[in-house]
């Protein structure tokens, strides 16, 4: 019998990592950070010392990583030039194929005694899990979701001018809305979470009252 997955996608600080971890926490499944995948492979071709635009190296790259590879928790992911070398690499369609599998595979058998799986991304509802269980498409305007990086970043203690936040969050939009293969967009059954007025709280609510309709599932708490 196959487990339930929640798929949820949504663009760059929209909420979805946070919402993903304490839907999976709610639920006891497991949660996969699909763009970490992406970043990975982009802080790995950097470190090589080769340019984010190289398909066949990134693709090389891609088709190696595994699931306890230590790349996969490195602070460095966290950075922007991780996000920006992820978006890059992301539109190369040998990297997509290549990291198909790793999370098809997580989602059909999520590791240790989880009861189901939650993937975040950009194309989770639409690409690598058609079939999810529930599908949520969290977004909030490009202004909220600029302050909530520029918040993000100077707790972290990195400087950061507004503008440019503003201008990187809109660049990256751009790149992966309108790549070819796998474009950020809300599957067709997917609910759309706008939590531009919503607090991680309010979000995980209405979130956890869709996937209780669509599947019946009740929370551990
Ligand atoms: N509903 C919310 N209201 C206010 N802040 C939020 C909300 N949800 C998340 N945040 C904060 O916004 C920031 C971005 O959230 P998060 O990392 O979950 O976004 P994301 O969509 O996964 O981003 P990315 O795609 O860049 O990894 C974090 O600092 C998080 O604590
Ligand atoms: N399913 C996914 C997940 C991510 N990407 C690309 O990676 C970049 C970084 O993702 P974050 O979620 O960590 O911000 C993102 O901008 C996408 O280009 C993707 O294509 N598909």
């Amino acid at each position: 019998m196959s487990l339930p997955v929640i798929a949820i996608d949504g663009p760059a600080a929209s909420g979805k990592g946070t919402l993903a971890r304490r839907v999976a926490a709610a639920y006891g499944f497991a949660h996969l950070d699909t763009g970490s995948l992406y970043r990975a492979v982009g802080v790995l071709l950097l470190r090589l010392g080769k340019d984010p635009g190289d398909a066949d190296a990134a693709a090389k790259i891609a088709r190696a990583l595994k699931p306890d590879d230590t790349i996969l928790t490195d602070p460095d992911l966290r950075g922007d030039e991780a996000a920006q070398a992820a978006s890059q690499v992301a539109v190369v369609p040998e990297v997509r194929a290549a990291l198909l599998d790793f999370q098809r595979g997580f989602a059909k058998h999520p590791p240790g005694d989880a009861r189901g799986a939650v993937l975040d991304g950009r194309d989770i509802g639409t690409v690598i899990c058609p079939d999810a269980d529930a599908k949520l498409f969290v977004t909030a305007s490009v202004e909220v979701r600029a302050d909530r990086r520029l918040k993000e970043l100077q707790e972290r203690g990195i400087p950061a001018i507004p503008s440019d936040v503003l201008e990187d969050m809109k660049a990256r939009d751009a790149r992966d809305s309108q790549r070819a293969v796998a474009p950020l967009r809300p599957a067709g059954d997917a609910f759309v979470l706008d939590t531009s007025a919503m607090n991680a709280e309010e979000a995980l609510a209405a979130a956890i009252a869709h996937i209780g309709s669509k599947t019946g599932l009740g929370t551990r708490r």
